[in-house]
């Protein structure tokens, strides 16, 4: 029987791959074959050609590559804040600078702009699936679908009134509609995010709770993010916040907790028992002086780690492959131990982790067949990545980001060659450059 080729819309060659997951770390001269939003199969490039026909073949010379990056906490619209206010610890920078001006301006507009910004800057450095927190997440969600991103946007709760509705009740509205709204587009989720213990109280987040049972949602929240933020809470309310938290049925594998610099030996074990997700954001911790999240020990204790940014406002960036750079170093000063977060592991907590944190890792965040082609090529043939002896480490301590040169979403092409496809660039600047009036006045 002579063999007939299969149907593949897209076939990306190349040196290296780094699939995440599966029996490979590395496939050496490979072909990743995708057809539809789908990868359908990962073989030797000699193969790919006899097995699979039609559509475009690419051939990827000197790169690598990978899964995009999953960014497990960010706050898009924020980027039109990036060096507002700078080297202040969190409750200076959030009480007397970010909160004031958020009142002032955050509006609908503000969060389209702010997250078109975002939106470009992430495409441009590997980033194909975001976790947003933040006011108006429809309209990062409608920036997100313009953009052709993967985007989880979890929708604000707090107590207090915004731009965006009046208290509690009405935010858990909006999470409803939300995610009504959103429930048949294949790349936009919804979740719902408590800001902090500190700003919402029992009440919302025992419903809250209920709600994304019922819903089948995730919550992300802030948590134990300083050490100051764990003595006020037993201070007034006589309980640390993580067991607040869990007395009000809120840790639970639903749960994304950003930031935990604060953790006793008990508590790391209670994460790991009931599949609480921990975001580590490295850089928002260094730089507004947080403290350090025990990366090492909770992934010893079985706690799935994902890695966030954080908004450009405690950042400054939405650099991932920075992100990468930064968590892995300070394990190492933080542990004293060089073996600490090696570059795989990261790499893994960039990709994998914070899909399954989303509750995703059966469809993003590692290339295997019959998973979303949601993929980045890196190019390591540059000065400042030769010579290569291993790709995973030469792209967490050397690459830049920069070096990204392609990106596919479900199959589409958002960036070739470093231009992008879906979003006008130009347009985004000048938008920039009147909130940047505005905001300064
Ligand atoms: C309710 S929308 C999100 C809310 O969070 C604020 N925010 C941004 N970064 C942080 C952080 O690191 N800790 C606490 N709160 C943060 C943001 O300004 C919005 O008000
Ligand atoms: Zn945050």
């Amino acid at each position: 029987m002579p063999h007939v080729p299969a149907h593949a819309d897209l076939i990306l060659q190349a040196p290296w791959i780094a699939p995440i997951e599966g029996p490979d770390r590395l496939l050496k001269d490979h072909a990743i074959v995708i057809a539809g939003t789908r990868i359908v199969d990962i073989l030797p490039i000699t193969e790919a050609g006899r097995r699979y026909k039609g559509g475009e073949i690419m051939r990827l010379d000197g790169h690598l590559l990978m899964p995009g990056f999953v960014n497990a906490h960010t706050h898009m619209a924020m980027h039109l804040f990036r060096g507002l206010a700078d080297d202040l610890p969190l409750m200076t920078w959030l009480q007397e600078h970010i909160w004031p001006a958020e009142s002032r301006v955050v509006s609908e507009q503000f969060v389209l702009d702010g997250s078109r910004l975002a939106a470009a800057e992430m495409i441009r450095s590997g980033t194909t699936c975001f976790a947003d927190m933040y006011f108006f997440p429809d309209a990062t969600a409608k920036v997100a679908a313009e953009a052709g991103l993967r985007a989880n946007l979890f929708c604000p709760v707090l107590d207090f009134p915004s731009a965006m509705c009046s208290g509690p009740e009405d935010y858990l509205r909006a999470a409803t509609q939300l995610a009504a709204k959103w429930e048949h587009e294949p790349l936009i989720s919804v979740g719902i995010g408590p800001h902090a213990p500190y700003t919402v109280s029992d009440t919302p987040l025992a419903r809250i709770a209920a709600l994304a049972e019922e819903l089948n949602l995730p919550v992300m929240i802030h948590l134990h993010e300083t050490a100051a933020e764990v003595d006020s809470s037993l201070d007034t309310v006589g309980a640390r916040p993580l067991d607040r938290i869990d007395r009000l049925n809120l840790l639970t594998k639903r749960l994304m907790a950003v930031h935990m610099t604060q953790l006793t030996d008990d508590e790391i074990a209670r994460l790991a028992e009931t599949g609480t997700h921990v975001i580590h954001c490295p850089e928002s911790n260094l730089k507004l002086a947080s403290g350090f999240c025990p990366v090492d020990q909770l992934l010893a204790a079985g706690v799935n780690v994902a890695l966030g940014t954080d908004g450009a406002a405690s950042n400054n960036d939405a650099d991932m492959i920075g992100e990468m750079r930064t968590a892995a170093l300070i394990a190492k000063g933080f542990t004293g131990r060089a073996d600490a977060l090696p570059a795989d592991t990261v790499l893994a907590m960039a990709t994998l982790n914070g899909a399954r944190a989303l509750g995703q890792g059966d469809r993003i965040g590692s290339l295997l067949p019959g998973k979303q082609a949601d993929i980045i090529a890196i190019d390591l043939n540059r000065i400042e990545t030769q010579p290569v002896y291993d790709p995973i480490a030469q792209v967490v301590y050397a690459a830049g980001r920069d070096q990204v040169t392609h990106m596919w979403v479900a199959g589409r092409c958002l960036m070739a060659d470093r231009e992008l496809l879906t979003l006008n660039a130009s347009g985004i600047l000048r938008d920039v450059a009147q909130w940047q009036e505005t905001i300064r006045d």
